[in-house]
């Protein structure tokens, strides 16, 4: 088989919900998905993974990656071609950090590419939307920044949410997965008014606080009534990592995306301590974990 064309996508982690923005807020990080296409003549599917837990990804058709280059061709009514995918994994899978976002969108980046650039990017975000099920990753990890996502009568409204630049995100990785599924079937079908009213009022705050930075804003923000409670109870040692963090100085703790992978906002200040506390925490419970602090990523998805 010889080679057509060739396109390379670097699609950054994201951390969604936020606390009180359950599936309509997030945030690009500054950790990286890489993955070659080359479109070949002829038939078949070649698929070859490395870095960071190679080995959990799927080689053949049910590939997300695979699978958002296919749904795009059957959306644009073309035959996908044959294709061989080099992926250079630095996203943990199934931890609350995005990789099925990473897939979707650098799937679906990578074959508008090769096939021309037919779809515009607002076209690209809404394939990709229908695909995850939900906004609050993939807009993201499409466009960069932190982003909220809203219905309109005809689509999607999408707006940037400014994130104060003193305001430091610590990711706390734990060695154990969970996948989003699991985590979204322990979730209510129905909420109370109460609940709906305080998780409206929390993420008014938290858009207040993360375009401020204002500490006490942020400090009460970062509570949720509509998922967190039913998911603590699937991330061993939340409480102890939560008090953890909040005591070594950070604004406050929530889970990232659908978890187990815990989220602490701090300042610049109490970065080492809050990173420090959060792992000795896991450790206590007997799990082991990478606690880093990451930038907020602005570019998203980009052909390299
Ligand atoms: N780079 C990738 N290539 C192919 N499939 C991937 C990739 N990253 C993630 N996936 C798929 O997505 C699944 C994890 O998705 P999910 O449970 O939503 O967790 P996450 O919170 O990491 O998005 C993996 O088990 C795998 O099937
Ligand atoms: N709103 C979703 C977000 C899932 O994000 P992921 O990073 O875990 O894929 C949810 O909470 O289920």
């Amino acid at each position: 088989m010889s080679v057509i064309s060739t396109v390379t996508v670097r699609v950054p982690a994201t951390t969604a919900n936020l606390g009180p923005g359950f599936d309509c807020i997030g945030a690009a990080l500054g950790l990286y998905n890489e993955v070659k296409f080359t479109s070949l003549d002829g038939e078949g599917l070649i698929i070859q993974v490395a870095g960071v837990e190679a080995e959990k990804v799927q080689t053949d058709e049910t590939n997300l990656l695979y699978q958002a280059f296919a749904k795009f061709y059957r959306y644009i009514e073309k035959t996908p071609p044959a294709v061989k995918i080099e992926i250079e994994l630095g996203v943990p899978l199934a931890r609350g950090l995005g990789s099925s976002a990473t897939a979707i969108v650098g799937g679906l980046v990578a074959a508008n590419q090769l096939a021309g650039s037919p779809l515009s990017t607002l076209q690209v975000m809404e394939l990709a939307i229908a695909m995850e099920g939900h906004p609050d990753n993939v807009v993201p990890a499409l466009i960069g920044g932190c982003r909220l996502a809203a219905t309109s009568a005809t689509g999607w409204e999408i707006c940037d949410v400014p994130w104060h630049e003193h305001i430091i995100p610590v990711v706390a990785i734990p060695d154990f997965e969970l996948s989003t599924s699991q985590a979204r079937q322990v979730l209510p079908t129905e909420y109370s008014r109460a609940d709906a009213i305080f998780n409206a009022a929390h993420l008014g705050l938290l858009l207040r606080g993360l375009a401020t930075g204002k500490a006490e804003w942020l400090q009460a923000a970062l509570q949720d009534k509509l998922h967190q409670p039913y998911r603590q109870a699937l991330i061993p040692g939340y409480a102890a990592v939560e008090a953890a963090a909040v005591d070594a100085g950070a604004y406050g703790m929530v889970i990232s995306g659908a978890g187990p992978t815990l989220l602490a906002l701090t300042d610049a200040d109490h970065t080492q301590a809050v990173t420090a506390a959060m792992a000795n925490a896991w450790k206590q419970q007997g799990i082991i974990s990478i606690v880093r602090s990451l930038p907020i990523d602005m570019q998203g998805a980009v052909v390299l």
